[in-house]
């Protein structure tokens, strides 16, 4: 059966000290680090790609990258955000027609597959050959671009649908996600808990990472 994971967004971290920031996560009890890659053509913004990602993963080789490609060519970054040391690659459904490529390519690569699908984007569009052939499954629950943006609670629907039709996979939500909603994304059969704001923003990210673990851990307790 899956597991909870906390995974903290370093969009929302220090990023001028992305390393520190990355193993203060570690240290505060994460199990990944979601690391946003945003080409400036796929979503209207731009952060950071296989460079700085080869720089974290040698100052913090005992990290999980967990990639969210917000690419308009997901194929195209696969071998250098392997090569960078990324552990998953969860690109977006919308960003391309042949979506089988891409997770070849991703396990070819020796990583962990995921697909992502934008709120606008029904669950159905994950048939069962794309999601019995991926890790995860990564459902929006904010339009794809920006941190800090206010949780879509209707995208939930689309969760409870995917947990019916893959109860073995990781499934994720992204996007105003904290310690006060994560119980209802567990609830919706979310174990994968994205959270930026809650987390760099909190006082006590340490307590914050504790306080989602368990409303996740206690929801999938009453699934099994
Ligand atoms: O992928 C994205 C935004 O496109 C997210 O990963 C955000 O970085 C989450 O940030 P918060 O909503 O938790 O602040
Ligand atoms: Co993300």
């Amino acid at each position: 059966m899956v597991k909870a994971v906390i995974d903290p967004s370093v969009l929302a971290s220090d990023l001028s000290d992305l390393a520190a920031e990355c193993k203060r996560m570690v240290e505060s009890g994460a199990d990944w680090c979601h690391m946003d890659v945003m080409d400036g053509n796929f979503v209207p913004n731009i952060t950071f790609g296989p460079p700085v990602l080869a720089c974290v993963n040698k100052a913090v080789p005992e990290l999980y990258m967990d990639i969210h490609a917000m690419v308009a060519n997901p194929k195209q970054w696969v071998p250098d955000v392997a090569k960078a040391g990324a552990k998953s690659y969860t690109f977006h459904y919308e960003a391309t027609d042949s979506p089988a490529d891409v997770i070849a390519s991703i396990k070819e690569h020796g990583m962990k597959a995921g697909i992502a699908i934008s709120p606008e984007t029904p669950s159905s569009a994950i048939t069962e050959e794309i999601g019995n052939s991926v890790d995860l499954l990564l459902v929006m629950t904010v339009r794809p671009g920006f941190g800090g943006q206010k949780f879509m609670p209707e995208c939930l629907e689309k969760v409870a649908d995917l947990r019916k039709r893959f109860p073995s996979k990781n499934i994720q939500v992204d996007g105003g996600i904290g310690a006060g909603n994560a119980c209802q994304c567990a609830q919706a059969g979310s174990n994968v808990l994205v959270a930026g704001t809650a987390i760099f923003g909190s006082k006590d990210p340490k307590a914050t990472i504790h306080e989602m673990r368990s409303s996740v851990d206690g929801e999938i307790a009453k699934w099994e």
